[in-house]
């Protein structure tokens, strides 16, 4: 594997008396794209929430580029919850696309893209148009700069997302789900501006239901089951190894 860019090493989560998460390990190298698979309820979404630092593991560590997110180390080796601020920051440097597309209702789609770079980054208004132009372009939005998400098709709003996370220009991008809230006609050019990211080496990490996406793009496949990383492999034998078999239980269902 080529240098780990982001690490999840024993994450732990509970919700009141559910333990969602039960201790996953991860790590995804730089240009690589991880693919998470698993059935509704296993603990997905969480994990991906817990690597955005939108919320904190009950135990475990998270670590980008070798440096460990959410806490600051004491002197004598301890960690202590980082503050608010300090989370802000390391957030920047993590993009996240949700299921659903989470646009600005009231911004239009230029304003969508510049937002976060005029108000978290201290760009300057025209520097920050340029920027959300040319990554507009590169998931082929370039030509609604004034449309409003709500004149938009989902696919189009879901390409909109996701230059708003790229033009923070993060280490990591995470997907949950980025397709699944669409019509079947418009998951490809999803996928498609998704594909072109990998091939472009940004490293990524996504959960999906779309297998063929996942063969064709991925480096490395889990399945994810009961809070826990169960099976995994690259995509070339993950599919088909015949001791994979809560694999193949979850995809006889999917299909
Ligand atoms: N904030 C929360 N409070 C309480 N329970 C939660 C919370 N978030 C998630 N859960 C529970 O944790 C479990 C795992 O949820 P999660 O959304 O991570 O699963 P998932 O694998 O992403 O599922 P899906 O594919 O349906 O999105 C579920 O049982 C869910 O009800």
């Amino acid at each position: 594997m080529s240098e780990p860019v982001l690490q999840a090493i024993n994450l732990h989560r509970t919700y009141g008396n559910t333990e969602v998460l039960k201790g996953v390990d991860l790590t995804v190298g730089k240009g690589e794209v991880k693919a998470l698979l698993g059935p509704s309820g296993s603990g997905k979404s969480t994990i991906l929430r817990l690597l955005a630092l939108l919320e904190p593991a009950d135990d475990g560590e998270i670590l980008l580029n070798g440096k460990q997110l959410g806490v600051s180390v004491m002197s004598d080796g301890t960690t202590r919850p980082l503050r608010e601020s300090h989370l802000a920051r390391q957030r920047r440097d993590i993009g996240m696309v949700f299921q659903r597309f989470n646009l600005f209702a009231h911004l239009d789609v230029a304003h969508n893209v510049t937002l976060a770079l005029t108000e978290v980054a201290g760009m300057s208004k025209a520097d920050a148009r340029q920027q959300a132009e040319a990554m507009l372009e590169r998931v082929g939005m370039a030509h609604r700069l004034k449309h409003y998400p709500s004149e938009l098709s989902g696919g189009q709003q879901q390409r909109v997302a996701i230059a708003r996370a790229l033009v923070m220009n993060p280490s990591v991008m995470l997907f949950d789900e980025p397709t699944s809230a669409l019509d079947p006609e418009l998951v490809g050019e999803v996928l498609d501006v998704m594909e072109q990211l990998a091939d472009e080496g940004m490293t990524m990490v996504v959960v999906t239901h779309e297998t063929r996406f996942a063969r064709r793009v991925a480096n490395e496949v889990s399945l994810f089951d009961s809070g826990r990383i169960v099976e995994s492999g690259p995509p070339e034998t993950f599919f088909d190894d015949p001791s994979h078999a809560r694999t193949r239980q979850f995809l006889s269902h999917l299909h």
